[in-house]
């Protein structure tokens, strides 16, 4: 496109919130109706707690509570000092109370609740230790392998040497024949599953929690929310297993109405009284490294504004969000906005990243290939429905742009947060949202429930 595109940034009333302060401190708040119930909550910081002098290293918290060859592994794959998160978290969970990880996206919540799993299981027991329920195969995929990474690591006792610590992923779209005998042969130390597999397994009787020590939900609030996987997951939770007889950690960026959730907790006996409520970033949930934009164009100029940013952006590797077709538009055989967006970049866009999507409608194993393309590419532009917002981790990611906005601010936090994930680095990154006038007021209701900012780009538009 032979056009120039001139990015001129308006509007930047940037909200100073009284509660910006550059300090970084931590409270206890008892709450009224449970008094043994701890709520840990990080005020938003400037310097991340894990940065301050003095912190102690992810090493120091663990050395008593995980093997030498784990912290040795941990190490090796470069996790040295312990984010937010995992320092407020990790001395909770090997006190061994249960634990709800209420943390921003890409703050290391997946790494938080493996190392507890990782000081409670025992390699020399041929039983099923700990399970991870995930809503999505990708997620699942995605655990599985930061799993495995630290079960690679050698013992130093040669009883020990070749009795390392399995991991099974038990997803949808899995061969569960195979599970099923691999289940019986020799179980899984760890098992990651999505809630429908699982049950399968459960209701056949080919899978038991009796030596389960630790059951995670990651995802939380996405799981209670969807219809099909809820009432599997409250029988999880209370009919399949004990909350006594095992350590629960509830995991995710968001958890709407959360003293809600920590009743019912308590109250269905999913986790034990004394749950400890981990809430780092408690007033600023969108992590503070993403940079917000929107552009308001005419609805049929949007693959065109698409295609400007793209050329003005230059991002390194990017996710584009597009809405779920609706069913009418299924039903009047009209082609859904993914493909129209991919035949529109796949002609028009001339850059060097590869296009690729994912969306549910793919069957499992290219919904793998697009992810394995993404990962092993030198960039990419994944043009995708919601499946990829949720705690997919994707770290080159460095532009995120809603072709389409998310139906709620849940959504559009979980999609923001597939930008921005390397914890430590100082890097902005940017998600830019393109919108009509009319979707203004939807965005903007976005911004005070996330209290974020979001500046008006205005783009001369190609002619
Ligand atoms: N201590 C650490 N040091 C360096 N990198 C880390 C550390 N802990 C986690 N990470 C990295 O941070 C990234 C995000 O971690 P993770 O996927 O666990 O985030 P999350 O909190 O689960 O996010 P989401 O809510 O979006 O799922 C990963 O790439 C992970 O490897």
């Amino acid at each position: 496109m032979g056009c120039s595109n001139t990015a001129t940034l308006l509007l930047s009333t940037l909200k100073t919130p009284p509660y910006s302060k550059p300090s970084a401190f931590r409270f206890l708040q008892p709450r009224k109706l449970y008094p043994n119930l701890l709520c840990l909550s990080g005020k938003p910081s400037i310097t991340p707690l894990s940065c301050l002098p003095n912190s102690p290293t992810l090493r120091e918290i663990c050395r008593n509570h995980l093997p030498d060859h784990v912290l040795r592994r941990l190490e090796e794959v470069g996790y040295l000092v312990p984010t937010d998160v995992q320092m407020e978290a990790l001395p909770i969970l090997f006190s061994g109370n249960d634990c709800i990880l209420h943390a921003q996206t890409g703050s290391g919540k997946t790494l938080t609740y493996l190392l507890l799993i990782f000081s409670l299981i025992n390699p020399k027991r041929s039983a099923v230790q700990a399970l991870i329920v995930v809503p999505t195969r990708e997620l699942g995929m995605q655990v599985t392998k930061v799993a495995r990474m630290l079960a690679v690591a050698r013992h130093m006792d040669p009883e020990l040497e070749h009795k390392s610590c399995t991991v099974m992923a038990l997803l949808d779209g899995g061969m569960l024949r195979r599970h099923k005998s691999w289940l019986k042969a020799e179980p899984p130390t760890i098992v990651v599953a999505t809630i429908g597999s699982l049950s399968q397994m459960l209701q056949k009787h080919i899978f038991k929690l009796d030596s389960m020590q630790v059951l995670v939900v990651d995802e939380v609030d996405f799981l209670f929310n969807s219809s099909k996987q809820v009432s599997s997951l409250r029988m999880l939770l209370t009919s399949y297993s004990s909350c006594n007889n095992r350590q629960t950690v509830f995991a995710s960026a968001s958890i709407p109405q959360h003293r809600r959730f920590i009743h019912d907790c308590i109250q269905q006996k999913w986790t034990k009284g004394d749950v400890v409520h981990v809430h780092v970033n408690r007033i600023k949930p969108m992590p503070a490294c993403l940079r917000h934009r929107f552009v308001i164009c005419g609805r049929k100029e949007k693959h065109q504004l698409l295609l400007s940013l793209l050329q003005s952006d230059l991002p390194k590797s990017g996710i584009i969000f597009v809405g779920e077709q609706s069913e009418k538009s299924k039903k009047a055989g009209k082609a859904p906005s993914t493909t129209l967006l991919i035949d529109f970049l796949r002609t028009s866009y001339d850059g060097s990243l590869e296009i690729l999507l994912l969306e549910e409608d793919m069957n499992f194993n290219s919904r793998a290939a697009s992810l394995s393309d993404v990962r092993q590419g030198d960039g990419y532009l994944l043009v995708s429905t919601d499946i990829a917002a949720r705690g997919i981790d994707l770290p080159e990611t460095t532009h995120i742009y809603n072709f389409d906005l998310p139906k709620t601010a849940v959504d559009y936090l979980h999609r923001a947060g597939r930008t921005g994930r390397m914890p430590f680095s100082d890097k902005k990154y940017t998600v830019t949202n393109i919108i009509v006038s009319e979707e203004r007021f939807v965005l903007q209701r976005f911004e005070n429930e996330l209290m974020f900012n979001c500046e008006e780009l205005t783009l001369e538009v190609p002619c």
